[in-house]
């Protein structure tokens, strides 16, 4: 009998940028109780899902080297968990293009899961609705729901629990992007560290109202004094040269500089396209990142890239 070998599935999944990070209590499950804005931005991963004799994962791209290809690869547990969910054995070559920073704060490795998600309920044909597949996503990662989803949401729980946000037009952003990775559990052990060591009671970002109504007005003058990260301190304590890639970006014009969730990447809001051409360009001459980026968002979460469309710029 004639057997079709199924082609390869290509799948485009985006960055994100915490707009707003409110962090809570430290939970008994050991994850801080969060209400956070996401925005996906328009950098990218790109994750190819093809049929293989045994499985494997490569990594190519900005920083392959520092991303793992076995079992600790975020790609490999969503295969294990659809593999697990469809009764598929897993075995599947993945190649991972990177385009989001490693370790960066941007959720590149949650990116990259959802990816996988997506591209093997496309490989294996599985009948498995966005409400189960985010399911699946949660029990991988915090933050790997809203690389499936995208556009701009609202989190709570552990960062899982996601609403829609309105948000009107879009949002021009400079990336700085560091030279080194900082982990995430350690950023959030140091802010616990520095909430128990606050003489004068710790500030903890109060609700996102004034950012949300910025966004629904698409007035990035409006969201600029609105962003704020939990995080911020904690990732300043732990890499301090970080203040001066803050003030570096600000003083090259951006309206506001936030660090991306746990960082070390630096996240600059401009007024336009033309104004992040600008300020990308005064950014990287004074030598605060290995490397500067522009992007722009909301885009969509994770999404297969149609055929025709395979080489286009990401
Ligand atoms: C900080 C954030 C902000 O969006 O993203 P990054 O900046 O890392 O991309 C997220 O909370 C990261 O989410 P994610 O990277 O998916 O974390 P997980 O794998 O679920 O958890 C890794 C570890 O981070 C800590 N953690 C994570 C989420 C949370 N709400 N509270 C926590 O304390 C815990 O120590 C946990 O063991
Ligand atoms: N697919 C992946 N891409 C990047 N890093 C990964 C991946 N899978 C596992 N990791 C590990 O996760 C760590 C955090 O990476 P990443 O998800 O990019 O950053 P962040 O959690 O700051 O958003 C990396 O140092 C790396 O060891």
């Amino acid at each position: 009998m004639l057997s079709v070998v199924p082609r390869p599935v290509r799948v485009r999944v985006p960055a994100k940028i915490n707009l707003h990070l409110g962090v809570g209590d430290l939970r008994d499950d050991g994850y801080h109780q969060l209400e956070t804005v996401f925005q996906a931005v328009s950098l990218s991963d790109e994750v190819t899902v093809a049929p293989a004799d045994r499985r494997s994962i490569t990594v190519i791209g900005d920083n392959a080297n520092a991303v793992p290809t076995d079992h600790t690869n975020l790609a490999w547990t969503a295969i294990d968990a659809l593999a697990a969910m469809t009764g598929h054995r897993g075995e599947v070559a993945v190649e991972i293009t990177k385009g989001i920073p490693v370790a960066g704060g941007m959720a590149g490795g949650s990116a990259d899961a959802a990816a996988v998600l997506v591209g093997l309920t496309r490989l294996w044909r599985s009948d498995i609705d966005r409400d189960d597949l985010s399911s699946v996503a949660a029990g991988i990662g915090s933050d790997v729901p809203f690389s499936l989803r995208g556009g701009t949401a609202l989190g709570t729980g552990r960062g899982e629990h996601l609403v829609g946000v309105l948000s009107r037009g879009s949002f021009h952003w400079v990336i700085a992007v560091a030279g080194g990775g900082l982990s995430t559990p350690e950023v959030y052990r140091e802010l616990d560290h520095l909430r128990a060591g606050s003489a004068t009671g710790e500030h903890r970002a109060g609700p996102p109202d004034e950012l949300l109504q910025a966004l629904a007005a698409g007035d990035a003058r409006r969201l600029a004094p609105a962003l704020c990260n939990d995080l911020q301190p904690a990732a300043l304590s732990l890499m301090p040269t970080l203040r001066r890639t803050l003030r570096a970006g600000t003083e090259a014009g951006a309206l506001a500089g936030i660090v991306s969730g746990s960082g070390p990447t630096c996240a600059f809001l401009c007024d336009d396209a033309d104004h992040a051409v600008d300020v990308a360009a005064e950014l990287a001459g004074a030598g605060v990142c290995r490397s500067v980026r522009i992007a722009s968002g909301p885009v969509p979460g994770a999404r297969v890239v149609p055929d025709e469309t395979i080489g286009d710029d990401r």
